[in-house]
């Protein structure tokens, strides 16, 4: 197995055949915590998606080497009336183990209990999901990736809403994780936290400004670059029309995390 764990090639993803997410080339290595930042719009959730598969390229290619993938999309896009209960959600994660129809091993039983211990959530597996506080849902979502054993792990948005406590609980499972050997990747929009916690960060604005060692992508410079690029943008545009297009104004970048 190489050390990259993820390589987009050129990668142009986005909607009804409009770009969101425009040329963009990079690795992300095996064991590395990323996060992703960019304003409102900048093609973050949309390079989630396409990592996992959700999303097929317009054009180029994300490239993927993983055994198990965990993906935590935003909150927002939970539906949390679904009449399931704590343990319900977590032992979902069991599914690519041990299939939709596969019953629980007492070790998988084990597992789980560990995993919202871990999380803090000991004593809420009765609870039905809508009765969750913002804080406990994103714990309860955590315990499932942790069930899920994972080697790639893709948070959109971890933090939103979410206490400061709670976050610092999470940053902890975040950072056991990468010690244990897996691949984070972690939209996030607090760049205090960024700096504090993340090692690498990949800064976008539909297309890629910069990806490397965080102190070194997240200058106000690159942040400028990134604003300019964002403020340009033509939702409308076809998405590589014959006209200027992001790239011509940039220079493509190509960077390795
Ligand atoms: N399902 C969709 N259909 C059409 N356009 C979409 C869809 N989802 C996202 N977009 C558009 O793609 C662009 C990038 O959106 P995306 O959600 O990836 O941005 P983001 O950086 O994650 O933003 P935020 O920080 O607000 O979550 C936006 O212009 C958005 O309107």
């Amino acid at each position: 197995m190489s050390d990259t764990c993820l390589k987009f090639d050129n990668l142009t993803l986005g909607y009804q055949g409009h770009a969101a997410v425009h040329h963009l080339s990079g690795e992300i290595r095996r064991g590395t915590l990323t996060a992703v930042v960019g304003a409102n719009g900048s093609g973050k959730s949309t390079l989630m998606k396409g990592i996992a598969g959700i999303l097929k390229p317009i054009s180029g290619a994300c490239i993927s080497e993983f055994s198990r993938l965990a993906y935590l999309p935003q909150q927002s896009e939970l539906d949390r009336t679904f009449p399931a209960r704590v343990i319900d959600l977590v032992s979902l994660g069991f599914w690519q183990k041990r299939g939709l129809l596969g019953r629980m091993t007492p070790a998988d039983k084990t597992d789980l209990a560990a995993c919202l211990a871990a999380v803090g959530l000991t004593g809420f597996e009765k609870r039905p999901l809508d009765s969750l506080s913002g804080g406990q849902m994103q714990r309860a979502l955590f315990a499932r990736a942790m069930v899920q054993d994972a080697d790639l792990i893709l948070l959109d948005e971890p933090f939103n809403a979410v206490d400061e406590r709670t976050i610092g609980d999470l940053v902890v499972l975040v950072k056991r994780w990468v010690a244990e050997g897996r691949t984070v990747l972690c939209v996030l929009h607090d760049h205090a936290l960024v700096r504090a916690h993340f090692p690498r960060t990949l800064l976008m604005a539909r297309t890629l400004v910069g990806c490397g060692a965080t102190d070194t992508v997240l200058t106000v410079d690159n942040l400028l670059r990134a604003r300019g690029f964002q403020e340009a943008w033509d939702d409308n545009a076809a998405w590589c029309g014959d006209g200027r297009s992001l790239d011509d104004a940039s220079g493509q970048v190509v960077a390795h995390v």
